[in-house]
C-alpha cells in the first residue's frame, strides 16, 4: 500500500471511477446515481433557458416587440426555475445526510473489512495507511462529489446544450459551438493522466507521510530510550522532504498546462464572438442573436477556465476511490459449509505446511502433531524457527497451503470466525490497552458481562488490588494514566480479559519474557489460574518456564525436530539438551567489571533455579502438577 510511490501507478478510465463510486455508495448508490443525473438534467435546463436569450433578443432587436418577448420570457424564466429546483433537488443528497450517512457507512464497512480480512495481508498494511483509507480517502471521495459533478455539468453539459438550440436559430453558428466547446474534453483527457498520476503519487507520499508520523509518535517513548529519536526523526523529515517534492512536481507540472487549457477556451470563446460578427457583417446573421451568444460565452467563459483547474479534485477523488475500492476487494479467507462448532478441544496439526504469502519460502515444513485436552504444550526453538507462526494458523491469521488444523476433529476452516475468536484466548508479551477505562478494556473480552464478573475475572488474575488503588478504580481511564501502570500490571489486565472470556483453548505468547521478577511472580500467579483446565499453547525462550509442561515441542527452521516431556528430551540429549545446557550456563554469566551491578543476563529473571522458577512452578503446578 505504501510502496506504490515507487512506480507511478496506472490511470483508471472514467467508466471505472463511476463504478469505483457507486460501489463506494454502497447503499445509498441508487440516490447518488439519481441527485448526479438529476444534476445533469439541471445543466441541460439551464442550457434551454440561456438558450431562450437568442429569441428573446430577436423580438427586442432592434425594435421591442414586448407580444413577441413576454412568450420567451416567461419561458426563460419558467426554466431558470425548474434548473434551480432540480439542482436544488439533486445537492440534497448532501443537505439531506445521504452523504454523511454514506461516509459513515463505508467507514463502517471497511471497518468490518478490516476484522475480516486475512491478518496476514492486514500486517503488510501500515497501520498510518489504513488510517488515510478509513479517514482522508473516505472524506476525499464522498464530500467532493456532487460540487464536482455540478461544476462539470455547468461547464460540460450546458453549454452543448446550447449550442444544439442554437442550431435551430443559425446552424453555422450552432455548429461552431458544438465544434469549440467539447474541445475541452480532448483538451483534458490529454492533461489527465499526468494529473491523475500527479494525485495519486500525492495520495501515496500523505499516506506514507501518514504512517511514519504515526509510526514516529507511537514509538518515541522506545526511540528515546534507545537513544535513536533524532534518526528515526531524519527519517520523518525526509518523508516530509518526499511530500514537498511531489507537491513540487504537482505544481509545476499542473500549474503550467493549466494556464495553457484556460487559455485555449478563452480564446475559443473570442473565436465564437469573431465568427459571429463576421457573419453580421456579411449580413447573414441576426445582430440579435449574435448579442445572445455573446452574454451566454460571457456566462460560460469563467466555469470553463475554472473547470480544468478543479478537475484535479476528480483525481483525488479517483485516487482515494481506488484505495477504498482495492481495500474491499480483499478477500477474506473462505468459509466451508456448513459451520462447524466443536465440542472437545484438543487441537492436531495435521501434515501442516505454510509459508508466508511476502515470504516467498516455507516457513512451516509439514507438522504433525496432537494437543490433547487440557494439556499445555509449550513450542520452543531458535527465534524465526516458526513458533509464532503455528499459533496464528490455529487462529486462522492465514491458512496453511497443505494440510489441516483441526479443534475437536472440527477443520478451523469450518468454524465459523466468531465461533473461533470465542474459543481461543491470546495472552501477548505487548499488552495493547485502548484509551477507555479499565473497567471497559477488561469487558472488551466479552461485552455482555456484568460488572461483578468483571471484578472476578480481575481478582482472579490478581488485578483487583491495584485497580482499586487507582484514583477511579475500575473506572480509571488508561489514557489519564498511560504510563502509570506497570508492565506487569498491564499484563494481569490482558489475563483478566482472558479470563473473562473463559476460553477453551489458551495461548501464551512469552507474556512475562518482558517483566521484572517481582512482576513475574504476580503474573504468573495469573496466569496459573488462566490455565487452570484448558488447552494451553506456551511459546517460551526461557526453558525454565515450561521444564513441567505436558509436552514439548521443539520447532527448528518450520519442522517439529523433538518432542516430549522435559525429562525425556534432556535424557535423549538432542536440540533440546543442548539449548537447556547453553540456558543453564548463561544463567552465571555476569559482567564483573567495572559496573557490578549490572549483568549480562539478570539470573533471576533468565533462571532461578534447577527445574524451574518459582513462579514457572506457579504456572505449571496446582491442578497441573
Ligand atoms: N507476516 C509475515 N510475512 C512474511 N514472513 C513472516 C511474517 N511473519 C513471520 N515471518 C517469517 O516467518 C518465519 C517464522 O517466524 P515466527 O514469528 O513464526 O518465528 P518465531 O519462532 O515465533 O520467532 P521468535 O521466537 O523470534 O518470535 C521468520 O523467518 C519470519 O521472518
Amino acid at each position: 500500500m505504501s510502496t506504490s510511490h515507487h512506480a507511478p501507478p496506472q490511470i483508471t478510465p472514467l467508466r471505472e471511477t463511476w463504478r469505483q463510486l457507486m460501489t463506494s455508495a454502497r447503499s445509498r448508490a441508487p440516490r447518488l446515481r439519481a441527485s448526479l443525473i438529476g444534476l445533469a438534467v439541471a445543466a441541460v435546463v439551464q442550457g434551454l433557458a440561456l438558450a431562450c436569450l437568442m429569441p428573446l433578443f430577436q423580438a427586442l432587436i432592434p425594435a421591442a416587440d414586448w407580444q413577441a418577448a413576454l412568450p420567451w420570457l416567461l419561458a426563460m424564466t419558467a426554466l431558470m426555475l425548474a434548473g434551480t429546483a432540480m439542482r436544488w433537488w439533486a445537492q440534497g443528497f448532501d443537505y439531506r445526510g445521504d452523504m454523511v450517512h454514506n461516509t459513515h457507512e463505508l467507514r463502517t464497512e471497511l471497518g468490518e473489512q478490516l476484522r475480516r480480512i486475512p491478518l496476514e495481508v492486514l500486517q503488510d498494511k501500515r497501520a498510518g495507511g489504513v488510517n488515510a483509507t478509513l479517514l482522508g480517502n473516505v472524506d476525499e471521495t464522498l464530500s467532493y462529489v456532487l460540487t464536482i459533478a455540478n461544476m462539470m455539468a455547468t461547464a460540460l453539459i450546458t453549454p452543448v446544450a446550447v449550442a444544439l438550440a442554437a442550431l435551430w436559430f443559425d446552424w453555422r453558428m450552432g455548429l461552431i459551438l458544438l465544434l469549440v466547446f467539447p474541445l475541452l474534453v480532448p483538451l483534458y483527457r490529454w492533461r489527465r493522466p499526468a494529473f491523475g498520476r500527479g494525485m495519486r503519487m500525492l495520495a501515496d507520499a500523505n499516506e506514507r507521510t501518514s504512517s511514519d508520523i504515526l509510526e514516529y509518535a507511537q514509538g518515541l517513548p522506545v526511540l528515546r530510550a534507545a537513544c535513536c529519536a533524532g534518526k528515526r526523526a531524519e527519517r520523518l523529515q525526509a518523508s516530509f522532504r518526499h511530500l514537498e517534492t511531489i507537491q513540487t512536481i504537482g505544481q509545476k507540472k499542473g500549474a503550467k498546462p493549466n494556464l495553457v487549457l484556460a487559455t485555449v477556451m478563452e480564446l475559443a470563446v473570442l473565436l465564437v464572438v469573431f465568427a459571429g460578427a463576421l457573419f453580421v457583417v456579411q449580413g447573414t446573421l441576426d445582430v440579435a442573436i449574435l448579442a445572445a451568444l455573446m452574454v451566454i460565452a460571457v456566462r460560460f467563459g469563467e466555469p470553463l477556465a475554472t473547470f480544468v483547474l478543479y478537475a484535479k479534485v476528480i483525481d483525488l477523488i479517483e485516487a482515494a476511490l481506488g484505495k477504498i475500492n482495492a481495500m474491499l476487494r480483499i478477500a477474506p479467507l473462505p468459509q466451508q459449509v456448513p459451520a462447524q462448532v466443536p465440542q472437545t478441544f484438543e487441537v492436531a496439526f495435521e501434515g501442516v505446511r505454510f509459508g508466508y504469502a511476502r515470504a516467498g519460502e516455507t516457513t512451516l515444513r509439514g507438522l504433525d502433531v496432537r494437543l490433547p485436552t487440557c494439556s499445555l504444550t509449550a513450542l520452543v526453538g531458535p527465534s524465526g524457527s516458526g513458533k509464532t507462526t503455528v499459533t496464528r494458523l490455529l487462529m486462522r491469521h492465514a491458512d496453511p497451503q497443505a494440510g489441516r488444523i483441526t479443534i475437536g476433529g472440527v477443520d478451523v476452516r469450518a468454524i465459523a470466525p466468531e465461533q473461533l475468536n470465542v474459543l481461543i484466548s491470546v495472552v501477548f508479551q505487548d499488552v495493547y490497552l485502548f484509551d477507555d477505562t479499565i473497567l471497559a478494556n477488561i469487558r472488551m473480552a466479552r461485552p455482555e458481562a456484568a460488572d461483578e464478573e468483571v471484578e472476578a475475572a480481575a481478582r482472579a488474575a490478581h488485578c483487583h488490588e491495584f485497580i482499586t488503588r487507582l484514583p477511579e478504580g475500575y473506572q480509571t481511564r488508561v489514557g489519564d494514566i498511560g504510563g502509570r501502570l506497570s508492565g506487569g500490571e498491564r499484563q494481569r489486565i490482558s489475563i483478566a480479559r482472558a479470563m473473562l472470556k473463559n476460553a477453551p483453548i489458551v495461548i501464551l505468547d512469552e507474556p512475562t519474557a518482558a517483566l521484572d521478577t517481582e512482576s513475574e511472580v504476580a503474573v504468573q500467579a495469573a496466569i496459573d489460574a488462566l490455565v487452570r483446565d484448558r488447552t494451553v499453547i506456551v511459546i517460551a525462550h526461557r526453558l525454565s518456564t515450561i521444564a513441567a509442561a505436558d509436552q514439548i515441542l521443539v520447532i527448528d527452521d518450520g519442522r517439529l525436530v523433538e518432542q516430549g516431556r522435559h525429562g525425556d528430551l534432556l535424557a535423549r540429549e538432542g536440540r533440546y539438551a543442548s539449548m537447556w545446557r547453553a540456558q543453564q550456563s548463561a544463567k552465571n554469566w555476569h559482567v564483573l567489571e567495572p559496573r557490578p551491578a549490572f549483568r549480562v543476563m539478570p539470573p533471576d529473571l533468565v533462571f532461578s533455579g534447577g527445574g524451574g522458577s518459582g513462579s514457572a512452578k506457579a504456572l505449571l503446578s496446582g491442578e497441573k502438577g
